[in-house]
């Protein structure tokens, strides 16, 4: 029985129908088999890296570019041949085929990625009797996945149970901005790396979200060896090891290399620390109790279920912290570049209008031209007919988002930052309704989707609207480049001139 996504030309060369026509018929068998699906010819083993060796086909070929050309040459599917011993996986740019398989998924739906992680997790500390009962919503899958997600989704998922940690959330932002402004140079500018920078102001939000408490991320006299510095330490590695052994080819999966054992040493110190901090944070807070409203998410978990609670810190540390850092740069960085947009929403913050529309906006248009992660990845629970053409059961499927929302046939003028797009009517020509509705899914889709977004988006906007309150941004120079990963990571030199308002 095959779910059917084609066009009804039955060709990938109609794009325009195939984005308004794509349907479902679970009778129909594809005519075309996996081999066939079209992509850059493969080799034994190596796959297809040789094509990015100097010559090759996609020799200096990166992120956006990359997927511009393969969809270009190939059309909407494309198969990339895995190396090393990783799985082949399709990379998928039509939304309407893309919303068909988000929705003909099984109730449990299973995203991949973090390989090298899972491996840990999964075999490592099986093999060492160590297994914990569950491993994170990053990392486990099927009822194990839903367990954690019943738990999680109250806390997480209603703006109702975050909001009493707006406040302690703005009182951090205002003490970034300060450091900020001490730490500017003779030209306004910061010379630190500010991903790392504003990852220690993210730890600190996330501290108050998880845990009720500070970690004092930013404070000046904290020591290398604090558990502070630690767990900063841990996020960055983790992106990094994560970005070698699973994005990067790598032959881990044939012997254990010293990136891998590193990875290996790395996974489970981290474990032992997030472990600590929970123990810790509980142990106080029986000695003394809090009101409902002061604790944290990963307190309230706990007294409900512990293995969650400690399964969710390390969802919360590796994946909330980092990106929301990134998320945050990208709209500076697009604001410091269209400085009448700066302006208006400066004028919308000075208000003092509680509710905040255009930058609402801003932070919608960012994710769209510089979404935080490039894609979202499926294994397939059922088999498919994709364009005529069969996609097996247990295949990877990357859903290229970021591509589909920087295209001219979903967003008119891709690539202006016009946050105007996501407030003007319906009939206005940019309207965002006009885009196929899965083309800019920057949070992921349906019972999988990003746990985080509310806490992220509270995050992102209650440190935007001090910034902007208190810097007029520039930015000095080239384009900020973005490096493709697991997740987008904003590449230095950050050439903000950050002057006073
Ligand atoms: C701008 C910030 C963020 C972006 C753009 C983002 C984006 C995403 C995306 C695209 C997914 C995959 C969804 C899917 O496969 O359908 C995801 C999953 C996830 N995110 Fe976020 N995220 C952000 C911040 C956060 C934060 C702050 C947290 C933690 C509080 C978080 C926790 C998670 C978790 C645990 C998952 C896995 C959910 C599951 O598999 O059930 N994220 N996120």
């Amino acid at each position: 029985m095959f779910n059917s996504l084609k066009c009804t030309k039955g060709s990938f060369l109609c794009l325009r129908q195939i984005t308004t026509v794509a349907n479902i018929d679970v009778t129909t068998t594809p005519s075309k088999p996996f081999r066939d699906v079209p992509g850059p010819r493969a080799l034994p083993v190596i796959g297809q890296l040789y094509h990015f060796l100097p010559g090759g086909l996609l020799y200096n070929l990166k992120g956006s570019n990359l997927h511009n050309f393969l969809y270009e040459k190939y059309g909407p599917v494309v198969k990339m041949k895995g190396h090393f011993g990783a799985k082949d996986s399709i990379l998928l740019y039509d939304p309407e085929v893309a919303i068909q398989i988000y929705r003909s998924e099984n109730s449990m739906p299973i995203r991949t990625g973090f390989f090298a992680a899972q491996h840990y997790k999964n075999v490592i500390k099986k093999e060492k009797g160590e297994e914990r009962k569950y491993n994170g919503l990053i990392f486990d899958h099927e009822e194990k996945w839903r367990d954690i997600r019943t738990h999680v989704n109250p806390v997480m998922m209603q703006a109702k149970s975050l909001k009493p940690y707006a406040e302690p959330l703005d009182e951090i932002a205002q003490e970034a901005v300060a450091r900020m402004k001490c730490i500017r140079n003779e030209n306004n500018m910061i010379e630190n790396d500010l991903l790392d920078e504003f990852m220690s102001y993210v730890l600190e939000f996330t501290g108050i979200i998880a845990l009720g408490r500070r970690f004092h991320a930013f404070d000046a006299n904290i020591r290398e060896d604090s558990l502070t510095r630690q767990l900063l330490r841990n996020i960055h590695d983790f992106f990094e090891l994560s970005d070698k052994l699973d994005y990067q080819p790598n032959l881990w999966r044939y012997y254990p290399n010293k990136t891998f054992r590193s990875a290996m040493k790395l996974l489970e110190d981290a474990e032992k620390l997030n472990e600590k901090l929970l123990q810790t944070a509980m142990e106080e807070l029986k000695t003394n109790p809090k009101p409902e409203e002061k604790k944290g998410v990963l307190e309230k978990l706990a007294e409900k279920n512990k293995d969650v609670a400690l399964a969710f810190t390390d969802d919360l540390l590796f994946v909330g912290v980092d990106t929301v850092a990134n998320g945050i740069i990208s709209v500076l960085y697009l604001l410091a570049n269209n400085p009448d947009k700066q302006n208006k929403l400066r004028e919308e913050i000075m208000s003092k209008e509680s509710r905040r529309p255009y930058l609402r906006a801003c932070i919608k248009e960012a994710a769209r031209m510089r979404p935080v992660v490039f894609g979202n990845l499926r294994l397939t629970t059922t088999e498919y007919n994709v364009f005529d053409y069969e996609i097996p059961k247990d295949t990877m499927v990357m859903f290229c988002h970021e591509h589909m929302s920087l295209r001219e046939d979903q967003y008119p003028q891709p690539n202006q930052f016009i946050p105007e797009r996501w407030l003007v009517d319906k009939d206005h020509p940019l309207y965002h309704g006009n885009a196929h509705p899965s083309a800019g899914l920057h949070f992921g889709y349906g019972a999988r989707g990003c746990v985080g977004r509310k806490a992220a988006e509270m995050e992102m906007e209650i440190f935007i609207s001090r910034i902007i309150e208190s810097f007029r941004l520039q930015w000095r120079g080239k384009q900020m480049p973005v490096y493709q990963s697991v997740a987008n990571r904003n590449m230095g030199p950050y050439n903000f001139i950050f002057n006073d308002v």
